[in-house]
């Protein structure tokens, strides 16, 4: 049964704003988080800290909060995508900006700009799941267009014209959709696993669900199908031993963190998974959670 109640009216634009940098914030300081940046350190992140994600997340309340804006102002479609497209563009010169270069949060602003514009536009969290799928299933006329130049530094990471991302690689070589392909089908590991999760177990259970299910191009680019799925177990054992509250679950996540530790091993796609799901639920009553229909998940069967 979907229920998918507008409570109140969508957030301000500058609120959902407010809200995803704090969510931002709220995923980077959450520990322990296996292989992701926490308050422990770097993770498996040899050129990042909690200081850099901090700021980062600060830099990201403009732009999306334009996201927001946009989506209010202009009807969905050809221009809204490319409207998104420049600001997203622009957001990821703001965040290298703000961290000398090194990308700290590149799929979480695609996540929650694409959701702060479904929100801002329809209210309801299965109303920005297709908003967002929508959106993303347009070309981005920008596309390819570099978000480096700007001389924020050093650039770590191949966003720029000429050089393919890292997700780009992944998806020639194993085939993997990433964190588009996540967004064309409407952020299913964000509404239909995490948020549910969070809701019900909190924040560390949340990721661990995303992390034994997501297909992570930054798992998959830096270790390949055998790291992404030695991970994927490695949060399942956590789960099924009850969680990382019980003796035998804490056993297995200290076996998962020393994993990812060991093998810079770094599920970023899940940590951008578990800030949109806080984002989500602070900017949304949980009334107004939805088991959302077949014609925005065409794969809902897969997430029971
Ligand atoms: C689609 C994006 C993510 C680029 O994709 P690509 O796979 O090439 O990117 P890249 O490898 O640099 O990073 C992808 C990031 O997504 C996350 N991720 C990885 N796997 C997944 C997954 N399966 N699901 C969700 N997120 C994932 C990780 O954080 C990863 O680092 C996006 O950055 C983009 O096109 N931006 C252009 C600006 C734009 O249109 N913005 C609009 C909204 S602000
Ligand atoms: N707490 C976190 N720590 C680290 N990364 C995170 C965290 N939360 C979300 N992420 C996501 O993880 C991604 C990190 O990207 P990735 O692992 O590809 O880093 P990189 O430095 O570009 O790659 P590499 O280090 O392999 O060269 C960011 O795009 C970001 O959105």
């Amino acid at each position: 049964m979907a229920i998918d109640t507008v409570t109140s009216a969508p957030p301000t634009p500058a609120r959902l704003g407010r809200l995803a940098a704090r969510a931002l914030r709220e995923e980077a300081l959450h520990t322990p988080k296996p292989g992701l940046v926490d308050r422990r350190g770097g993770g498996a992140h040899r050129d990042m800290t909690l200081p850099m994600l901090l700021a980062s997340a600060d830099a990201l309340a403009a732009p999306i909060a334009a996201c927001a804006a946009a989506a209010r102002s202009m009807p969905p479609g050809r221009d809204l995508r490319a409207e998104i497209g420049g600001i997203g563009r622009d957001g990821e010169r703001r965040m290298l900006a703000a961290t000398g270069g090194v990308n700290t949060h590149r799929g979480a602003l695609w996540a929650l700009g694409l959701l702060a514009a479904g929100l801002a536009a329809t209210g309801t969290v299965a109303g920005a799941a297709g908003f967002a799928a929508a959106l993303a299933a347009l070309d981005d006329p920008g596309a390819g267009r570099a978000s480096h130049g700007t001389g924020a530094g050093r650039a770590s990471h191949g966003t720029g014209a000429g050089r393919a991302s890292h997700g780009t690689g992944v998806r020639l070589r194993y085939g993997a959709p990433g964190a588009m392909g996540e967004a064309r089908r409407g952020f299913p590991h964000v509404v239909r696993v995490a948020l549910p999760v969070l809701r019900r177990d909190g924040r560390t259970s949340a990721l661990l669900a995303s992390m034994s299910r997501l297909e992570d191009t930054c798992l998959l680019h830096r270790a390949g199908p055998a790291g992404l799925r030695a991970v994927r177990t490695g949060a399942a054992a956590v789960l099924r031993a009850g969680g990382s509250g019980t003796a035998a679950g804490a056993a297995a996540f200290d076996r998962l963190d020393r994993l990812c530790r060991r093998h810079h091993l770094s599920p970023g796609g899940s940590g951008d998974v578990l800030a949109a799901a806080i984002f989500l639920d602070a900017a949304v009553s949980p009334d107004a959670v939805v088991v959302p229909d077949a014609a925005v998940f065409p794969d809902a069967a897969v997430f029971p």
